[in-house]
């Protein structure tokens, strides 16, 4: 199954998502990666997965994303944020992993759950999936 995945890293964890991407690219490729501009342009620079590259993320990249949420375009984050520098485009970053949080959509935010997702979706683990859409609150016109 092909799924929705967008990857989102903050600078100082730009080299961790480049190397996640290189040691799984087998498994995201044959997805539809979405990414704001500069990790999207890391991850294609040195892999050859094809990415949908949006706004950096201070210029609106988080919402754009945001926005494919809202409308039930996106499966699966990996935003690997930096937790020790402030960000001047925090509140978007919250939106962001808001939005995730009202339609139920897995993000990891440290590599460490990335791997935990990346390896299940590897397996075709989609079984959480029943339990969630099961508690999903009514978001009224889709
Ligand atoms: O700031 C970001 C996410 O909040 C990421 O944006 P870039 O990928 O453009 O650096």
């Amino acid at each position: 199954m092909s799924i929705h995945i967008a990857l989102i890293a903050h600078d100082r964890k730009k080299e961790e998502m480049v190397d996640f991407v290189i040691a799984y690219e087998h498994v995201l490729a044959g997805n539809q990666l979405y990414a704001t501009g500069t990790t999207g342009q890391r991850i294609m620079d040195n892999t050859s997965l094809k990415v949908h590259r949006f706004m950096s993320g201070p210029m609106g990249g988080d919402q754009q994303i945001g926005a494919l949420i809202a409308v039930n375009q996106m499966d699966l984050i990996v935003f690997l944020r930096d937790p020790l520098m402030a960000q001047p485009h925090e509140p978007d970053i919250t939106a962001l992993l808001r939005l995730a949080d009202v339609h139920g959509i897995p993000v990891a935010t440290n590599l460490a759950t990335a791997e935990l997702l990346i390896k299940a979706l590897e397996r075709g683990d989609f079984g959480w999936r029943e339990l969630v859409e099961k508690h999903k609150p009514d978001l009224g016109p889709a």
